[in-house]
């Protein structure tokens, strides 16, 4: 068994389209909304997921095409994650609630985690998404350094 943090980093490639997951705790569904109403047409021109009751929100809202998941407490933020893991997904937008406890905290927590290992990035608040939005690599292709899995699973079964 080897130090348990992956060996060496790998390169990720994100293309100009980027696939952004958009969720907000029930607390921060209206200041989600608000801020996708001023993104709109950047929106628009990406790929947009949802947990189920924030992509319904905003479809119903908007007019975005947005593909929902789960809702968050019935396993959402775990679909995001696996998309994080699989390589599917490029922006997350999470803007969770810091006032209320969640009956799935660990499942939070959990795609947080995906998320800085990734090194997926990440909007928890709309000034910070304002800044994700108005980059100018959310249109262009962008190169970026993921942890190599083959190499971790390589060393640790040697
Ligand atoms: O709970 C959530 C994220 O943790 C969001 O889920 P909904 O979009 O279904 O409300």
């Amino acid at each position: 068994m080897t130090d348990a943090r992956p060996p060496r980093q790998a390169v990720r490639t994100l293309q100009a389209r980027k696939r952004i997951a958009l969720i907000a705790h029930d607390g921060k569904k209206t200041e989600m909304l608000e801020w996708a109403t001023r993104w709109q047409d950047t929106l628009g021109q990406h790929t947009l997921i949802g947990t189920g009751t924030t992509a319904g929100r905003l479809k119903k809202a908007l007019g975005l095409e947005v593909e929902g998941l789960m809702s968050g407490p019935l396993g959402g933020d775990q679909q995001i994650g696996a998309r994080i893991a699989e390589q599917k997904l490029d922006v997350l937008i999470f803007f969770w609630d810091p006032f209320a406890p969640q009956p799935h905290d660990p499942d939070v927590k959990a795609l947080l985690r995906l998320a800085a290992l990734w090194n997926v990035p990440i909007a928890s608040n709309a000034a910070s998404a304002d800044f994700l939005l108005s980059s100018p690599y959310l249109n262009e292709r962008y190169e970026m350094a993921i942890p190599d899995a083959a190499a971790w699973a390589q060393a640790r079964s040697q």
